[in-house]
């Protein structure tokens, strides 16, 4: 049966479960709103992991995605005067064997931007299609600009909506795919459940491009500066430099400035990472012109469930795993391939296909929620020098290869074969 669906939230995981939605029933009525005033390209490096790559190839986007990809060979960890202390996962060592392409980098792995497109234009393309063949009934809209000031959920009778511009539509159902700040989380669960949920990693993280020079190579490097602080810098071959800082330095200062402008977001970043080194102050004045600055606490979102009633959480809003873990993506295109496969299977029997995706994803979730506690940066400049130079002697000994050898990548087919991805012939997916 054709549902109303609301979708809040534009970035992997609502456009993803948008596709699969109308790949399942094109008589669904699907509208995803996103709060941004256009979709928001933005964000450095996603990888798929394990279950990723299949659900991608299933909705045949493979290689519209593999065209993306950036090309990054390995990496390197950065001394204090800018020199090479240690190298992983090169590409074509002969050490990273059975590592997925490039040993650091997985076998996926595009810009956010990219990837966001490349699911929102497959999405649009596949209605066109529909309507071009004569499907007459059902739509996908997405509208920008646009926010939820409040729900109320009717049981059987589904949703009332109301929006931001005063606006009032009842759904069928309402899906949260708006992040891990979710505000969708916070009105259906409450305040507190929904606080509860965010667990703190500790640690803080800001991403931006900056312009390429010359020494930026295909490796990524990471650099590590006392007063708990890193640097990760990644080029993969494009015109521009992705910079993230990670830091547990300054905290309450950064926690505080999330509710504020992103030139006040960026000024409390360069006070905590003035004199930081190595090439701190290039960074940092790329930084200030930088239109695409993101910056938001590492965090895990653990609820009891997915679901209250007729409102669902897909994604980080509903099972952050946090950014450290390298499984966000991967777990927004699972949470969206089963619950649209539920729905599918369930005929759209909604008490159903809610309870079933609750259950399914409990596996995944906790599979890819591997971190626990703060994460920990060196802080004394003994623990730096400790860090960089035990990486560096690491790396004379080769232990970078039995390193590399432990790394998530090389998982992936155990992880697969450890939950293997659910099938739904019922999403008429590619295979
Ligand atoms: C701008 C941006 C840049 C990012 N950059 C990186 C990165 O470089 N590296 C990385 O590992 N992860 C990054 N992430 C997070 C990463 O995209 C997710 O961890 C992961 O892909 C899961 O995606 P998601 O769709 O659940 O959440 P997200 O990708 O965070 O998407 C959530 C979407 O919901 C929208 N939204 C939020 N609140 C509302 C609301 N109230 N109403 C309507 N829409 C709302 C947001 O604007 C966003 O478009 C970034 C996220 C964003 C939003």
């Amino acid at each position: 049966m054709p549902l109303k669906i609301l979708i809040i939230g534009a970035g992997v995981a609502g456009p993803a479960l948008a596709f699969l939605l109308q790949r399942a029933d094109p008589l669904h009525h699907i509208t995803v709103i996103e709060r941004a005033p256009a979709l928001r390209a933005t964000g450095l490096q996603l990888d798929f992991k394990a279950q990723g790559t299949p659900i991608v190839r299933k909705m045949g986007l493979l290689e519209a995605m593999r065209a993306h990809r950036v090309d990054e060979t390995g990496a390197e960890v950065i001394g204090a005067k800018g020199e090479s202390l240690a190298r992983f996962g090169i590409r074509g060592d002969s050490g990273t064997e059975g590592l997925q392409s490039g040993g650091f980098t997985n076998d996926l792995e595009i810009m956010r931007g990219d990837m966001v497109k490349v699911i929102v234009d497959a999405s649009v393309a596949d209605r066109k299609k529909l309507e071009e063949s004569g499907v007459r009934g059902g739509g996908l809209r997405y509208v920008f600009g646009m926010n939820v000031k409040g729900f109320v959920q009717r049981e059987a009778e589904g949703v009332d909506v109301t929006f931001q511009d005063g606006r009032e539509e009842n759904f069928d159902l309402v899906v949260g795919a708006d992040g891990q700040n979710s505000r969708t989380r916070k009105m259906a669960f409450g305040d507190e459940i929904s606080r509860e949920a965010f667990k703190e990693l500790g640690s803080q993280v800001a991403y931006f491009t900056v312009p390429r020079t010359e020494s930026d190579s295909t490796l990524a490097r990471i650099f590590f500066a006392a007063r708990s602080r890193a640097i990760l810098l990644r080029n993969g071959g494009r015109p521009q430099t992705q910079v993230y800082l990670f830091s547990q330095a300054n905290m309450e200062k950064t926690k505080a400035s999330y509710g504020k402008s992103v030139a006040e977001q960026k000024a409390v970043w360069k006070e905590t990472f003035t004199g930081a080194g190595w090439q701190t102050e290039r960074f940092l004045e790329g930084m200030q012109t930088a239109d695409d600055f993101y910056a938001h606490q590492l965090a895990q979102v653990k609820l009891p469930a997915l679901y209250k009633g007729r409102i669902v959480l897909v994604g980080d809003a509903g099972y952050c795993p946090s950014v450290m873990t390298g499984k966000g993506t991967t777990s927004a295109f699972i949470g969206a391939y089963v619950l649209a496969g539920e729905l599918a299977r369930q005929k759209s029997n909604l008490d159903a296909a809610l309870k079933s995706y609750n259950e399914i994803m409990k596996e995944p979730v906790d599979r890819a929620q591997v971190i626990s506690g703060n994460v920990s940066l060196p802080s004394s400049s003994l623990a730096v020098w400790f860090i960089r130079n035990g990486l560096w002697a690491a790396s004379s000994l080769r232990i970078d290869k039995l390193l590399m050898r432990l790394m998530p990548q090389q998982t992936d087919e155990k992880e697969l074969r450890a939950w293997p991805l659910p099938e739904y012939p019922e999403l008429n997916l590619a295979e």
